[in-house]
């Protein structure tokens, strides 16, 4: 074959190539519970008790379908927005910049505290609740401009929006103001300084929102490396941004989305003891221990990745055996998940927990 032919061929091949990945659109994944699965596999410290599991799928089924839970519960709750308009969409994304670590050593008492329409509100909902008093002292705390605005959106300002009724404070109070200084920064840059573009931006695809959120926000980054081989993302709370604004807007307008059900569950700290308490989740005997001393287990220790891991994994199987059993179930990883939390709430509030939550101080959740 002449050098002139070989440079054809070799042309013809590139063409051919390249016209067909142009015209094949990339289908956006987040791979999170590629990860997942791949923790789950190579765990040795926490594993899943199959029949646990089943028994468990039942449970959940049968009482998601008792109490018709479905995306109108998010709306549902007191301190949740109700509008579906932009409001929304701004009160969900400054809320899942900040939602994480709210864990306390401090006895129910102590512990921080958001005091708001007579009640005390602790963990996630004493977040949701410091935003909305926050809104109602007519503070723009939901404003990307108000983050950028160092005269106004003062650190002083921030420590009043999260002022506490007890002596302690918020948890991370600085990488919570670095994170909506940066947010606010990142959405001038590239989003017209709006987030609603971000969701534009990803055309109606979760996935895409998703990793959208990872790659331009490293707030949001939250991806780790499994025993210095395999890197692994949770991505937390980029995903429960997604999950809320569908939740809070009925999978309609702003809440659309033509992939949801491949948002995975979010791996925080409550869903792993809820699944330990269902006898889903197994703990080898020194990380129990630990569990239970509360003991600090440092952010990307390979127990934290196998608790998170292993936990997303189980609600995939959760969920795959809900839907064997129940086909036409409306029913996905998001709805179990957030049924979950709420029932651990339930529990926690009636001091039913049997066993301590692991203690991780991360922004990653
Ligand atoms: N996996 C998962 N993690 C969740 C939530 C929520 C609240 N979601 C609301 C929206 C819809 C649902 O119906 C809920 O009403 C907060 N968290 C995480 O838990 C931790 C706070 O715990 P505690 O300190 O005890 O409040 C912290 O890491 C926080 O990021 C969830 O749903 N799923």
């Amino acid at each position: 074959m002449s050098d002139d032919e070989a440079d054809h061929d070799l042309l013809d091949f590139l063409r051919q190539h390249f016209n067909k990945t142009a015209l094949t659109p990339k289908i956006p994944e987040t791979q999170v519970l590629e990860g997942a699965e791949y923790v789950y596999d190579n765990s040795i410290d926490v594993a899943l008790d199959y029949l646990s599991t089943k028994a468990a799928a039942a449970m959940i089924y049968e009482q998601m379908q008792k109490k018709e839970y479905s995306t109108k519960t998010w709306s549902s709750h007191e301190l949740h927005p109700k509008a579906k308009d932009e409001s929304t969409v701004a009160f969900i994304f400054t809320m899942d910049l900040l939602n994480f670590s709210f864990w306390s050593e401090l006895d129910e008492e102590e512990r921080f505290a958001v005091e708001y329409k007579g009640k005390k509100w602790t963990g996630y909902w004493s977040l949701v609740a410091a935003l909305q008093r926050a809104l109602d002292e007519d503070i723009p705390i939901t404003s990307s401009d108000f983050w950028q605005n160092e005269d106004e959106c003062t650190e002083e300002v921030l420590k009043h929006v999260f002022r506490s009724a007890t002596e302690e404070e918020i948890p991370l109070f600085q990488e919570r103001m670095s994170c909506l200084r940066e947010a606010g920064q990142i959405l001038y840059e590239k989003y017209q300084c709006s987030f609603r573009n971000c969701i534009t931006a990803a055309n109606g695809s979760a996935a895409a929102l998703v990793n959208l959120l990872a790659d331009n926000f490293p707030c949001f980054n939250d991806v780790v490396k499994f025993e210095n081989r395999k890197s692994v993302r949770f991505l937390k709370r980029a995903q429960i941004c997604v999950a809320d604004l569908w939740a809070a807007f009925d999978g309609e307008g702003h809440g659309e989305f033509n992939d949801i059900d491949k948002i995975t569950m979010f791996a925080d700290y409550r869903i792993p003891q809820m699944l330990n308490t269902l006898g889903c989740l197994w703990y080898a005997p020194p990380l129990e221990n630990a569990i239970r001393k509360k003991k600090v287990i440092e952010s990307e220790h390979s127990w934290e990745i196998q608790l998170r891991g292993c936990s997303i994994w189980c609600i995939e199987l959760i969920r795959r055996e809900i839907l064997r059993n129940h086909p036409d179930a409306k029913i996905n990883a998001i709805l179990i998940d957030f049924f979950l939390y709420d029932t651990m709430k339930e529990r926690e509030i009636a001091d039913e927990e049997p066993i301590p939550h692991h203690r991780t101080r991360s922004i990653w959740y």
